[in-house]
């Protein structure tokens, strides 16, 4: 690429978070299949990394691959091409990522991508949407991709769209992937899913508190992928486990950074697990994200 097609000195490098599940109910089916979910949101401080190179042709290239992701198919691609159509502006943009969360995990790395795709160049290109219109433009490429531009711990209903800040704990989790790939798809088709729980109050759930909740997918997930419920069982050895989204990472919380990395230094340990990826992560109310372009 000719360096003169790069715009000087606007170079960005952005954090793009992580996120848990710390409940989720699963309280109906929509016409579309779709279903109704009630579920509380947290960001974790493990994070991959944006940079944005913005350029004057129009141009919009990931220069880095994913492995087993198509580069038209990547949602780092697909956002900057929907705000690209969606404002009408000229600019374009070179972006690279270093991929630190892992994908298909239930972390929500891919929609988090995009939000930070979409909340970087509404800022480098000067566009200035509103955080309300780029998380309409973001529930078309995902049902994750709002509360990722919202950008504080929230309660969530309807597809996980509808979004209300709430202030959380923000205790150290361990989060454990036990290598296994959850098809989300698959889990919200199987008909032994429970999809009826019964809707509760946002002022409820929060009143159960951490050892009330609970998330609808986990039975099917574990009758599916006996690995994540031999690791959901080896976590509750140490503190509750849950699953994130439909998985596969299930994660428990800590008082304490020390007595977290104790438990991920004694699963190291485990030859019998040593296939098993696991992280030490803080719990945040505020994603890194807004932290980062100050707002
Ligand atoms: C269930 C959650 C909770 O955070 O889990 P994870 O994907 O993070 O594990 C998410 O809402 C997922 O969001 P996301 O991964 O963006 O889902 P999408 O790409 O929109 O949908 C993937 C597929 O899952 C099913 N799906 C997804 C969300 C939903 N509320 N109902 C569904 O039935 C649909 O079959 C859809 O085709
Ligand atoms: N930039 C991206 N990062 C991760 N996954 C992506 C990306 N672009 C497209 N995908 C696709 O989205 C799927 C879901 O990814 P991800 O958001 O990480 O998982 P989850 O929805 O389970 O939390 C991946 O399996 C991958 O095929």
């Amino acid at each position: 690429m000719p360096t003169s097609t790069l715009i000087p000195s606007s170079t960005l490098t952005l954090p793009s978070p992580g996120k848990l599940n710390r409940m989720l109910h699963i309280v109906g089916r929509r016409q579309d299949g779709y279903h109704e979910l009630q579920t509380i949101f947290q960001f974790i401080d493990l994070c991959d990394q944006l940079h944005f190179s913005p350029r004057h042709d129009g141009v919009i290239e990931l220069t880095n691959a994913i492995t087993g992701v198509a580069h038209d198919d990547n949602l780092i691609v697909r956002a900057a091409r929907l705000l690209q159509q969606a404002s009408g502006t000229r600019l374009g943009t070179s972006i690279s990522i270093d991929k630190n969360l892992p994908m298909g995990g239930g972390l929500g790395g891919g929609s988090s991508n995009a939000a930070t795709v979409l909340m970087g160049l509404n800022h480098l290109w000067k566009l200035g949407l509103t955080k309300a219109e780029l998380a309409r433009l973001g529930l078309t490429l995902g049902a994750d991709v709002p509360v990722f531009v919202h950008g504080h711990s929230a309660w969530a209903e309807g597809v996980g769209e509808k979004l209300t800040s709430v202030t959380l704990d923000t205790p150290w989790f361990v989060v454990i992937h036990p290598s296994v790939s959850v098809a989300t798809p698959a889990i919200f088709q199987d008909p032994e899913l429970t999809r009826d729980s019964h809707p509760i109050t946002m002022a409820r759930a929060l009143q159960g508190g951490a050892s009330e909740w609970r998330n609808d997918c986990e039975a099917t997930v574990k009758k599916r992928y006996p690995p994540i419920a031999v690791a959901l069982d080896w976590l509750a050895q140490y503190a509750p486990s849950r699953l994130t989204g439909t998985g596969a990472c299930l994660f428990a919380a800590f008082d304490s950074q020390q007595a977290a990395q104790t438990t991920v230094a004694g699963l190291m340990h485990q030859q019998k697990h040593q296939h098993w990826q696991a992280w030490v992560a803080r719990g945040l109310n505020a994603s890194p994200l807004q932290d980062a372009l100050g707002c």
